[in-house]
């Protein structure tokens, strides 16, 4: 029996969003095609349509295979997350959406196609990863968390809706943002160090090294060394705006004058004036206070990945 690197699954859910950015028509019954043809699977596959919103989580929740595959993008991936976080069930990510940095922190740069070639000649291997757990939000994230740029790039994005399609609509928010940068008063503390006080235009904590695919804003970071990277920037204006926009795709960024960038096992953001802090997780704004925690939770979500991905 040919297995998905070593590896057997009692049954599989397929998941698949069709409204993510980047699905076509035939790419769920692609999918679980090349799944059903793994020899990996000793039992049955099951494929399923989100209808909106919440809708991943609860069929994720509503059903107990042990290999759960997303056809979807970053939201429809962490809706999937909340469910198997913590437990012994296996996550396969494929990237069908807009941004997809979930699926690129997994597979690198292959394209939907690419990944289902690696799942149909099992050529994938289980990998334990750290998720963040969101005191405040009640929730988990895999790729990552920010506030400030990211999360206002994100709620603007939605201007560009039925105008823009994909990843268009984040670049057009992104360039809007860079003239009038967030310049909101906040302390960022590590393992209860205070590593940045003022007025701040970025922090993004993960998770991936890749947020919006394109932006590297956490270059160091490792998805299973049982710690959380984060990078804070301080309010940029003119000149030094344009420097690390032009630096952070390469993630080069990080000795720029008002960058900071650490590693540890909790991250607290505070808006020191009280307002609430403008926030994203896995890519979709959220409410939430002056406050957000971040705790790794080691080890916490099983994922399938490329079989030779070499060991850090
Ligand atoms: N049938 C549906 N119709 C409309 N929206 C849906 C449907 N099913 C799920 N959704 C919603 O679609 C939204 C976008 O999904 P997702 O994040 O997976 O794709 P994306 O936005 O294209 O990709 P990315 O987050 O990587 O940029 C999510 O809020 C999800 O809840």
């Amino acid at each position: 029996m040919r297995t998905l690197g070593g590896t057997t699954f009692r049954d599989c859910l397929v998941v698949a969003n069709p409204a993510a950015g980047s699905i076509q028509d035939d790419t769920a019954s692609r999918v679980a095609t090349a799944v059903a043809r793994s020899g990996a699977l000793e039992g049955p596959l099951r494929l399923v349509r989100t209808e909106g919103p919440g809708h991943a989580a609860a069929l994720a929740a509503g059903d107990p295979a042990e290999l759960v595959v997303a056809i979807g993008g970053d939201g429809t991936v962490s809706e999937v997350t909340q469910v198997l976080a913590g437990t012994d069930r296996t996550l396969c990510a494929l990237p069908a959406g807009s941004g997809n940095s979930t699926a690129r922190a997994l597979w690198g740069d292959r394209s939907c196609d690419e990944v289902t070639d690696l799942l149909r000649h099992g050529r994938t291997r289980t990998w334990r990863i750290d998720l963040l757990r969101l005191a405040e939000l009640d929730a988990v994230s895999v790729l990552g968390t920010s506030t400030g740029f990211l999360a206002q790039v994100l709620a603007d994005a939605a201007a560009y809706d039925g105008v823009l399609s994909g990843i268009d609509r984040y670049y057009a928010a992104a360039a809007g943002l860079l003239s009038d940068m967030p310049d909101s008063p906040t302390r960022v503390s590590v393992d209860g160090a205070v590593l940045s006080d003022g007025p701040t235009s970025s922090v993004a904590i993960g998770g991936g090294r890749h947020r919006a695919r394109a932006f590297e804003f956490l270059p160091r970071s490792v998805l299973d060394d049982g710690l959380l990277d984060v990078s804070t920037i301080e309010h940029l204006t003119g000149e030094a705006t344009e420097r690390v926009a032009a630096t952070i795709p390469t993630g080069d960024h990080l000795d720029l004058p008002g960058v900071t960038y650490a590693r540890g096992r909790e991250v607290v953001v505070e808006r020191t004036d009280g307002h609430p802090l403008v926030a994203e997780h896995d890519g979709t704004v959220v409410d939430v206070g002056p406050r957000l925690t971040a705790s790794v939770m080691p080890a916490a979500l099983t994922v399938l990945t490329v079989l030779d991905r070499p060991r850090p």
